[in-house]
């Protein structure tokens, strides 16, 4: 057996060769060196170049990939050779790649259980990596190294191991570079393997580093520093050589040693780490993704779509921002051909959501500008449209079915095929202003029919005055209503949310028609309104009367008694809003209270005033039911009434003192008619006699007469 070109220790199943190895211990006299080996072992990526370092170092004969047939996998498993011309005894370890392409993804275990291997079984591990692969995140010696680091942090402390990073095709990058960006990155590695924290990667292990250039391009210069590199090999077991401390194994128990080792790492569950495959797919993933995601967010045509956007909506926005998308989305499909699918698929995902988040604002943008163009066309729309009635109605129908058509297409041609976003927030937000717009129109009518109406319903005053408002409110409410139901048909609204828009009407109304009633209720106003109704009684009476009846029969009591129990029936009006037909006691208690107070019922004469006055002294009106609205409180009506009474004395006052100057112009009149009557009897009789017995007596007879007349 040529043990030169090695023997395979490991299939690529994972089974151990026992017997191999046997005959291997046997063949190399291995069993004889008892402690005095070293056991180096190569580890890294597929096709860089292991094998080929190894042959070149310890003149061993593993296979080595055939440029000439494309980069496949040549390694399968672990294999074993012995340098033969190294001192002390040497066997040296050939691992298969790390993240082979041609190992299925259910084989993933096997990277970590080899990589295990290695550290556990040799003295030396190599980290092959190229030198391009530094610094960079994906590379495959980072996965590669956290996953070291997971186990070893995890296991007890062992003796020391070398870790010797050779640096593949070293470009001009000085050496002392490279070196010190290593260890920086593997310190933060070591950092970010969670448990436990306080250990330092140094006293797991001992870490060289060395560079090498290229094989392929400098033959000469690679072998000068490979024989350099050999040269750390010889007597590598001595103190102070790249052999660390030494596990007391002795070469005639490797085998079993091996095998067991072995065995552990298959069985040990607790091995559970992500495979190194994963690991490296993960990164370069992630890297591709980020740099397609650069790509995108510099990419001319998006951010020119993102720049026009701004000023107003963009023609075939979705259609370009999708085709964008989809271009860098197949770039990163290309790159990550041969990654693991599932890390692969998931970075695009992230990729793509990415990508969408960039994207997010300029498509809102744009269907903001879809809203307003809507929401304005709609106003105006509106605007032009009859005021009212069935022709409104139609008209609204019409105009915003075509709104939303228009709306809903603009929408589409906006739409990012990649993406699950909708317009269902902006929809819903148009159809939203759409219907406020509508209501605000119907808000405005209701208000033209109730406002007047109210007001001169108030104003009058009259005992059915809350009846016939109440009729006002119910028909201009109802037909309102009835009208938004059907010009908002074409918003295919749910029954609760028509209900909730009705209710808004009704809302609106009986606030409007609460102000209104408020208004009205103004203490200025209603004492106005009542001294206006007192005036009025008064004048009837006297303008409707003969004078002589206002003058002589008239009972300005009565008369003042009836002014002011209509005035006080304006009081009990404004007292309180009737929304509904509950009878209330407002005017009995006013009438009551303040009537009796001014021309006492002799009922209640014997009564104190206070409890004729309590009902006034409460705060509201106890029977006025809860749908009602108090305007004038108990206490506020008494002292309206009191004002008033005070600002009314004048005008009675003048009523009596008119009916009295009448009333003696009338006696004085009289006289003054009696007096003419008396005077022409007189002269009649003087005139009589005269003739009798001459017109000198005649006249003194006449004279004397009307003074005796006079005298009666
Ligand atoms: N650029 C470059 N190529 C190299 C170098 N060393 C070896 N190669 C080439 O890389 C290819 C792979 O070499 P191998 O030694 O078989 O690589 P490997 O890592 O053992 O491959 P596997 O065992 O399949 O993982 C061969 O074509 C080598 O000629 C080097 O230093 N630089």
């Amino acid at each position: 057996m040529k043990m030169e070109e090695g023997m395979q220790l490991i299939d690529e199943n994972g089974k151990f060769n026992v017997d191999g190895l046997q005959d291997f211990v046997t063949a190399t006299e291995f069993a004889q060196s008892g402690l005095s080996y070293a056991i180096v072992a190569i580890i890294g990526s597929q096709s860089s170049g292991k094998s080929t370092l190894m042959n070149q170092i310890f003149h061993t004969k593993f296979k080595e990939m055939d440029a000439y047939n494309g980069r496949s996998q040549t390694t399968k498993g672990i294999w074993i050779a012995k340098c033969s011309d190294i001192e002390p005894f040497t066997i040296v370890m050939d691992f298969e790649g790390t993240d082979s392409n041609q190992r299925g993804e259910d084989d993933a275990a096997f990277e970590r259980q080899s990589t295990l291997f290695a550290l556990e079984i040799a003295d030396v591990v190599l980290i092959n990596m190229w030198c391009k692969d530094i610094g960079l995140e994906h590379a495959a010696s980072r996965p590669l190294l956290k996953t070291v680091f997971q186990v070893i942090k995890r296991s007890s402390k062992q003796p020391k191991k070398t870790l010797l990073f050779v640096i593949r095709d070293h470009t001009k990058t000085p050496l002392e570079r490279l070196k010190k960006f290593i260890f920086e990155d593997i310190e933060k590695i070591w950092d970010a393997v969670p448990e436990p924290e306080t250990t330092t990667l140094y006293e797991f292990f001992k870490v060289e580093i060395t560079a090498l250039p290229s094989y392929e391009f400098q033959e000469v210069e690679f072998k000068e520093q490979v024989a350099q590199l050999r040269q750390q090999f010889v007597h590598s077991s001595c103190p102070g050589g790249l052999v660390g401390d030494r596990k007391k194994v002795k070469s005639a128990s490797f085998p079993i040693y091996a095998e067991d080792i072995w065995k552990t790492i298959k069985e040990n569950k607790d091995l559970d780490l992500p495979s190194i495959k994963v690991m490296v797919a993960t990164f370069r993933c992630e890297a591709i993704a980020e740099e397609k995601l650069k790509c995108f967010t510099s990419n001319k045509r998006w951010l020119a779509i993102k720049e026009d956007v701004q000023a107003g909506p963009v023609p075939g926005f979705g259609e370009n921002v999708t085709s964008i998308l989809e271009i860098c989305l197949s770039k990163y499909d290309i790159e990550v051909g041969h990654f693991d699918q599932e890390v692969r698929n998931a970075k695009r995902q992230q990729l793509l959501s990415n990508m969408l988040m960039v994207v997010h604002d300029a498509y809102d943008t744009m269907l903001m500008h879809l809203y307003s163009i809507t929401v304005k066309s709609f106003k105006t729309s509106l605007e032009q449209s009859p005021n009212e009635g069935q022709e409104y109605v139609a008209s609204i129908h019409l105009c915003s079915q075509s709104c939303l058509r228009e709306f809903d297409e603009g929408c589409e041609d906006a739409a990012i095929q990649q993406s699950e976003w909708n317009a269902n927030k902006f929809r819903k937000r148009l159809i939203c202003n759409m219907l406020s717009e509508m209501m605000a129109k119907y808000e405005k009518q209701i208000t033209h029919a109730i406002a007047n109406t109210v007001e001169s319903l108030l104003e009058a005053s009259e005992r059915n005055t809350w009846a016939s408002v109440r009729d006002v409110f119910e028909c201009t409410t109802e037909k309102a209503i009835s009208e938004f139901s059907e010009a908002a048909a074409s918003f295919e609204l749910c029954g609760s949310e028509i209900d909730t828009k009705f209710q808004h009407l009704r809302e609106f109304a009986r606030n409007l028609l609460k102000m209104k009633a408020r208004e009205e209720a103004g203490a200025g106003r209603v004492l106005k309104r009542m001294m206006d109704r007192s005036k009025q009684v008064f004048d009837n009476y006297e303008n409707s009367m003969s004078w002589y009846k206002w003058t002589t029969e008239t009972n300005l009591d009565e008369i003042e008694r009836k002014a002011l129990s209509k005035s006080l029936r304006i009081l009990s009006i404004m007292a309180a809003i009737r929304y509904d037909e509950m009878p209330d006691q407002i005017e009995n208690v006013l009438y009551s209270s303040l009537m009796d107070r001014i021309v006492p019922d002799p009922s209640l004469q014997n009564t104190p005033m206070e409890a004729v006055l309590d009902p006034l002294a409460l705060d509201t009106w106890e029977e006025v039911s809860q749908n009602s609205t108090t305007l004038l409180k108990p206490e506020d009506c008494q002292l309206l009434w009191m004002t008033f009474i005070e600002e009314i004395k004048p005008m009675v006052t003048d009523v009596k003192s008119r009916q009295d100057t009448r009333r003696k112009t009338r006696s004085y009149a009289a006289e003054a008619a009696r007096a003419v009557a008396r005077a022409a009897v007189g002269a009649a009789v003087g005139v009589a006699v005269g003739a009798m017995v001459g017109p000198a007596v005649g006249v003194n007879v006449g004279i004397a007469f009307i003074r005796r007349v006079m005298r009666m």
